[in-house]
């Protein structure tokens, strides 16, 4: 990761990190060199070296000093430059794994997990891997060197320094792991505080926040789930302190048993005052080292555990994979979609979805899909688009399965205006182009597709037409109602020259004129392609060559609107309950409140009179 980030600043920071390593034991080599020279001098040593030989030292050991301290400001320096190209570079990575992944991983809880502890790992784990080996390395290498000091004095005291850093160390690793599994384990708690985080902060719900009073509930649920995560938190690192102080009482007992040690061989003559003094020095260093490098060695193995999260993340793979010789999808196709005994399941879902779906969707065919809410209408489309495979049966493309079809080629097969189709927050002269993103920013296309969608003449009307921004997020911005949003979803639809135009639910924000306006003319709107409508208003539809009437993942019906009505089964009585309320004197409602009032009146004249005061 560090290479493909930046080759430049790894092979540099390298180079400097090692050079700081190589200063820092060459500067504690020269200290300990004019220690013994100085100490030799002072015991009268003869044949040792003179104040001259004494300065060489000295400005060896301060020669070695400023290029440590100069080394590690450069390294530091290398570090953050690097540390910030792999920030970036590992944000691509999640980025690209993001975009590529199935639609399943997004419909599922697993998914987000996996992305929410990715980002925990934080995009600067592979950088401290690196600075925290070689800070390991130079502890290590500094520690071994103090163990070699303390041999000269005593070898017995080396096993007590073990004393001092092996149990911490054991502490360390034990309460890195527990920390991480209980981390690992409230992923989708802190998944939870965020989610209620945004939904009070955000401006996505602001009126029903408002209008129902939920901030109070809202805050209270949001500052219990993180009571919960703070006492469990603090729970272990209170358990982890309370066992460091013991062990830090253990290593400060071994401390003072060497201390009585060495006082007694003083005692007894066996060793000197000098060596007594050099322990405590060295002693006072080997904690402090030890200290870091237990820290070092436990951050490593935290890195460890985080990157195993970050790097399951970059492993995800998509299940709809192309196949190894994908055919030329044919444009236009000739016999077009057919939809053969297919039945599908969601992941984790007990129960079907689609069930038998046996359908035909011809070049130049209008097929509408009616049914009750939650019958697979959607789902339908999505197999359509391949955002996901049949579980059973196949959906052919001029009588070839479509896996074996590559799968953005496929895809450019279709224009698709979802339910919850998009809102970009960016102009609309984009939001329109991001239906074909492959054509130039300026393309009349986008006006072309306006014209189509009905959103011509409101964008023109716009501060700054087609460059508005349609968002209040950012200054000049402006917002637009429903119904022009979904006028803008529509001109994002026609702007791709697709072979089948795919429409779910594409007028349920438009008023009458503009849904009566874009299915009158239907077919030359969408210059004859295949189309597929989904509709609740059944007026919409009626033009359609073929009408399915789903009923729980199943067609219970089809045919044209005539076929149907004369067949007086589920679609004769849909529409008719529909048509009931648009006739004259039909509803029951209106005649029962209009017998309400003694003085002739009704309830709706009576609505419709300004207010008078009595
Ligand atoms: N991502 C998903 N994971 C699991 N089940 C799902 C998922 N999406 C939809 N379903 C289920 O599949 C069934 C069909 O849903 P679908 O969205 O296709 O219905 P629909 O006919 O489009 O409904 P509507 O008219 O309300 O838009 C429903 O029972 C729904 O609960």
């Amino acid at each position: 990761m560090l290479w493909h980030s930046s080759p430049r600043w790894t092979v540099i920071g390298t180079i400097l990190m090692v050079l700081e390593i190589g200063f820092g034991l060459a500067l504690l080599f020269w200290l300990k060199r004019l220690v013994d020279v100085m100490t030799g001098t002072l015991a009268g040593d003869a044949g040792l070296v003179g104040e001259g030989g004494m300065l060489g030292y000295v400005a060896l050991t301060g020669g070695c000093a400023l290029a440590f301290m100069v080394c590690r400001g450069m390294a530091g320096l290398a570090r953050e430059a690097q540390g910030l190209q792999l920030a970036d570079h590992l944000d691509s990575e999640i980025h690209d794994r993001a975009v590529k992944a199935d639609l399943a991983f997004y419909e599922s809880p697993r998914y987000a997990d996996t992305l929410q502890r990715a980002r925990e790992a934080g995009n600067q784990r592979p950088v401290q891997v690196i600075s925290n080996i070689l800070l390991l390395a130079k502890n290590g290498l500094m520690l071994a060197a103090v163990a070699g000091l303390i041999m000269t004095i005593d070898w017995r005291l080396l096993p007590l320094m073990l004393c001092v850093i092996l149990p911490a160390l054991w502490v360390r690793l034990r309460y890195t792991r527990r920390l991480y599994d209980w981390q690992v384990r409230r992923t989708q708690m802190e998944r939870r505080a965020g989610y209620l985080d945004w939904l009070m902060t955000s401006e996505y719900h602001a009126k029903e926040l408002r209008l129902n009073q939920l901030g109070a509930h809202l805050r209270k649920q949001y500052a219990e789930l993180r009571g919960r995560i703070r006492r469990e938190r603090f729970a272990i690192t209170q358990r982890r302190t309370w066992i460091e102080l013991a062990v830090g009482g253990a290593a400060t007992l071994a401390f003072f048993g060497a201390l009585t040690l060495l006082v007694w061989q003083a005692v007894e003559g066996h060793s000197s005052v000098g060596d007594l003094v050099l322990f405590l020095l060295i002693f006072q260093r080997t904690q402090s080292m030890g200290q870091e490098l237990v820290q070092q060695i436990s951050r490593l193995y935290e890195d460890h555990l985080y990157m195993g999260q970050l790097l399951a993340f970059l492993d995800i793979r998509p299940a709809l994979a192309d196949p190894e010789q994908p055919l030329p999808v044919p444009v236009p196709p000739v016999r077009g979609i057919r939809f053969e005994n297919v039945t599908f399941r969601y992941p984790d879902s007990e129960r079907e979805a689609l069930q038998a779906i046996d359908l035909t969707i011809r070049p130049g065919e209008v097929v509408a899909l009616v049914g009750a809410n939650g019958s697979g209408k959607t789902t339908l489309i999505k197999l359509l688009c391949r955002l996901y495979d049949p579980s059973a049966g196949r959906i052919t493309l001029d009588g070839v399965d479509i896996r074996d079809y590559g799968i953005v080629a496929y895809r450019r097969l279709f224009s698709v205006v979802f339910q919850d189709y998009a809102h970009y927050a960016t102009t609309a002269r984009e939001n329109i182009r991001f239906g074909d993103i492959d054509q130039p920013p300026d393309t009349p296309s986008v006006q072309s597709a306006a014209e189509l969608a009905g959103a011509a003449s409101f964008i023109d009307e716009l501060a700054h037409g087609y460059e508005t921004r349609l968002t209040r997020m950012f200054d000049d911005g402006m917002e637009l109602s429903i119904g022009q949003w979904q006028k803008i979803a529509l001109a994002r639809a026609f702007m791709r020259q697709s072979q089948f135009i795919v429409l779910d639910e594409p007028t349920s924000a438009l008023d009458p004129g503009a849904e009566f306006a874009l299915f009158e003319n239907f077919r030359e709107r969408v210059d004859h392609r295949g189309a597929l409508i989904i509709s609740h208003r059944l007026s919409s539809v009626r033009m359609a060559d073929c009408i399915h009437v789903l009923d729980q993942g199943r067609i219970l019906e089809s045919g044209s609107h005539d076929e149907l009505m004369e067949r007086k089964g589920a679609y004769f009585e849909l529409f008719r309950r529909q048509a009931y309320h648009y006739r004259e004197g039909n509803s029951e409602e209106s005649a029962e409140r209009r017998s309400m009032y003694d003085d002739g009146t009704t309830a709706d004249l009576r609505a419709c009179e300004p207010f008078n005061e009595p």
